[in-house]
């Protein structure tokens, strides 16, 4: 899948939102891709992740773990593992940091990709990263389906993504105006209160 072909399966599925909105990061941006919008779609979801799936193994090799971080990474993870013949995990947040809960472990030996939905700072990556340092399994390098940050995330391990693109992005004190004016919302569910 070219680029173009999986910025439209976002465009088609009406993932492309324009407005104002608070990341999980806690920057601001015009943009946000409701990633959900292809996932609420199967057909759609296993086209994406076929491709992504493909660019793993080509990058490498073969996979035993997919590990994703809840919420956005647990279904690309689970559909690219399908195509992986990998298992599919995730962490998830308990008191606000990513964690291996219900009994989900790694065997000594398996080789591991992370996969996420979205990179923006590579933050939620990066945390999902470090709590796998706390397991076993060989940790071979992270994937996503879109980079948004124009390849300036830095997740320390060998990283690859269907598509990347350079979407600006805002501290909360330096917003250009015509953003500021909009009202914003925070589609994500980091900081989420039960
Ligand atoms: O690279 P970053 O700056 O961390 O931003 C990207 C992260 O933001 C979103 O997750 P979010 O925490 O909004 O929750 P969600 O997974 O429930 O959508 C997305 O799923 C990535 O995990
Ligand atoms: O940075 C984020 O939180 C983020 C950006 C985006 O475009 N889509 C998303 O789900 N999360
Ligand atoms: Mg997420």
């Amino acid at each position: 899948m070219t680029q173009n072909e999986v910025l439209e399966e976002f465009r088609s599925a009406g993932a492309l939102l324009e407005g104002h909105f608070i990341l999980s990061s806690g920057l601001h941006s015009p943009v946000f891709l409701q990633k959900m919008f292809v996932f609420q779609d199967p057909a759609r979801t296993e086209r994406v992740c076929r491709a992504l799936a493909d660019k793993i193994k080509q990058a490498f090799g073969p996979v035993d773990y997919v590990v994703s971080p809840a919420v956005g990474g647990i279904v690309p993870g689970y559909e690219t593992a399908r195509h992986l013949g990998a298992k599919a995990i995730f962490v998830e947040r308990e008191n606000g940091v990513f964690t291996l809960r219900r009994g989900f472990s790694i065997p000594e030996g398996a080789r591991v990709v992370m996969v996420e939905d979205i990179v923006t700072t590579g933050l939620s990556s990066r945390e999902c990263l470090a709590a796998l340092k706390e397991h076993p399994g060989t940790l071979l390098g992270a994937a996503c389906l879109i980079d948004r940050s124009g390849g300036k995330a830095d997740l320390g391990v060998p990283f690859v993504s269907l598509v990347q693109l350079d979407i600006p992005a805002y501290e909360p004190d330096n917003l250009p105006p015509e953003l500021a004016a909009l009202p914003a919302t925070k589609p994500g569910s980091r900081n989420l209160k039960a």
